[in-house]
């Protein structure tokens, strides 16, 4: 557990090609955290901040569905630290929700070749002891919550770590056994708002459908006026 940091996603950047294998990178604190899209991801003492350095050999297609994995291992690690699910669901792409507003969020980052070998940075953020206040994210995004103002549980990085790494690697090793389909079911589960009519952005578009479900690709299958449309890549509103 590295005290302070500018980013672990940085840090796995900069140890991609060292490493022998798979590599859990932690933090106590982050000083230049970044989040999806170029923004900025706030980490003060007591949150949690990681990035799992992985060598994936699938093709990128393949590699990206780790999000899901990614989602799920946080979804059982935040049901293990509490002992509840109550509250908790799964937004797509790649948040996690407590009682509706947002707890964790994940930063994929392809790293290209080191040595190689393909190199994988999937970063998980979680506030489990404070929120950043709602003014300082985006219009319109879900307010930010911790783990211990939406439960009172307190849980050090440390701890959740332990929980996290364990409930990804049985995701993992479902994902890389049985492929994307038992995950896909599993996330479909606990998605947020499938079934209701959502917004997601892309760039400069914005389709608004009924949340149909998530393809075998992982896109996001929206029902709209036009019919049925699959996003790859976009933000979502509710
Ligand atoms: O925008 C999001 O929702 C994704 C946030 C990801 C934040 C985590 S914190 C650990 C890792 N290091 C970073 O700089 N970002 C990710």
């Amino acid at each position: 557990m590295l005290p302070e940091v500018d980013s672990t996603n940085a840090e796995a950047a900069r140890l991609a090609g060292t490493l022998a294998g798979p590599e859990w990178i932690c933090a106590l604190r982050q000083i230049a955290g970044r989040g999806r899209r170029g923004r900025p991801w706030a980490d003060p003492q007591g949150n949690f901040a990681a990035t799992l350095l992985l060598m994936p050999r699938e093709a990128p297609q393949v590699v990206a569905l780790r999000s899901f994995v990614a989602s799920l291992a946080l979804y059982d690690a935040f049901a293990a630290a509490t002992g509840r699910v109550d509250g908790l669901s799964l937004k797509w792409p790649n948040d996690v929700l407590l009682n509706g507003g947002k707890v964790a969020g994940i930063l994929l980052e392809s790293l290209g070749q080191r040595r190689g070998v393909a190199h994988l940075a999937i970063g998980i953020g979680v506030n489990l002891a404070s929120a950043p206040a709602a003014e300082t994210v985006e219009p319109g995004a879900l307010r930010p919550v911790s783990l211990l103002s939406e439960t009172g549980v307190h849980v050090d990085p440390e701890s959740f770590l332990g929980l996290l790494a364990e409930a990804y690697a049985g995701h993992e090793a479902r994902f890389v056994t049985y492929g994307f389909a038992p995950l896909r079911e599993a996330w479909l589960a606990r998605a947020a708002r499938l079934g209701e009519v959502i917004t997601a952005r892309t760039g400069n578009a914005e389709i608004t459908g009924t949340f149909e479900t998530v393809d075998e690709a992982g896109n996001l299958v929206l029902q709209t006026r036009a019919g049925r449309q699959a996003v790859a890549a976009a933000d979502v509103f509710f």
